[in-house]
């Protein structure tokens, strides 16, 4: 019997990583930090004889939610809900290659376990090239710190022990595969200074200013976000950019003190799941 399946994954801000290339995509992946967050994407799978896919209502064209299907032999109407912008650096597209797997391995009965759902929605972030850690981020929940690079076989994740209000203000897109496409040495190098920062202190703050320190070494610090980051720090607060897209992340109320209309949220402390039924 099959029968649709909804699973939630929380979003996920990078504030820091690398570019780790390897001979296939479940070694493929980055190190880094990021915060993973209370606002994520439900993603709800109903099997179908033609695959489509919708984000809040809208057709959307999503390479690595296609791959985990075909990975999945499956055909289905998937459709995602988020309050998180697309393409602003907050995992969206892992989130969904994420919960398509889970919700799909549920709706047809595939019987896969969640390492194994985890690394064929990793794979299809690092194919379609939209992420590279995002997806075993979601998947660990919390402050995660990935040491290793890779799929679940391969990576090591730790992760800062704390949680807090996170609150987020979004100006723009990046892309994603416009970055982790082109020459990624000195950004590796940033980002390889910036989580050995976080590992010698793995706080908060400390996640917070390796992640300052990175998007300037990386050069990839807009003037907006860098204007934003300031008038927060300003107003006594904590903020950096999250990459990759021209959004800022602060903790606590950081971007409301500053006079920003900013949406809050907070770190969710658990990885993605399925929906309980009913
Ligand atoms: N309107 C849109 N804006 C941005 N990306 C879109 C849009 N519609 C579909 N996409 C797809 O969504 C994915 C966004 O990936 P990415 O930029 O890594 O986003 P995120 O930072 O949310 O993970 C890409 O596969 C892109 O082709
Ligand atoms: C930074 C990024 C390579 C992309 O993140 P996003 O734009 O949110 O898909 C992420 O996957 C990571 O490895 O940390």
């Amino acid at each position: 019997m099959s029968d649709d399946a909804r699973a939630f994954v929380p979003g996920h801000v990078t504030g820091f990583f690398t570019v780790d290339r390897g001979d296939d995509p479940t070694k493929t992946g980055s190190r880094g930090g990021g915060i993973a967050l209370s606002d994520g994407v439900s993603v709800t799978v109903e099997p179908a004889t033609e695959t489509t896919v919708e984000l809040n209502g809208e057709a959307v064209e999503m390479d690595a939610v296609e791959r985990v299907l075909s990975a999945l032999r499956a055909e289905a109407h998937v459709s995602a809900e988020t309050p998180l912008p697309l393409g602003a650096g907050f995992g969206v597209s892992g989130a969904m290659a994420l919960g398509t797997a889970l919700a799909t391995n549920a709706a047809l009965d595939r019987g896969l376990s969640y390492n194994e759902l985890v690394t064929i929605a990793h794979g299809a972030d690092v194919q379609a090239g939209t992420g590279l850690g995002d997806v075993v981020a979601q998947a660990r929940g919390g402050v995660p710190l990935r040491l290793e690079p890779g799929g679940p076989q391969y990576n090591y994740v730790d992760a800062v022990p704390e949680r807090a209000r996170v609150e987020y203000y979004t100006l723009g897109e990046l892309s994603t595969p416009d970055v982790v496409g082109g020459d990624t040495e000195a950004l590796t190098t940033a980002g390889e200074r910036a989580l050995s920062m976080v590992v010698k202190e793995p706080t908060l703050p400390t996640v917070m200013r390796a992640a300052r320190q990175f998007s300037r070494e990386a050069e990839l610090l807009t003037d907006d976000v860098e204007a934003v980051v300031a008038d927060v720090i300003e107003a006594d607060g904590d903020a950096a950019m999250a990459m990759l897209g021209e959004t800022v992340f602060a903790l606590g109320s950081g971007l409301t003190d500053a006079g920003y209309d900013a949406r809050s949220c907070a770190t969710y402390p658990a990885g993605a799941t399925l929906d309980s039924e009913g």
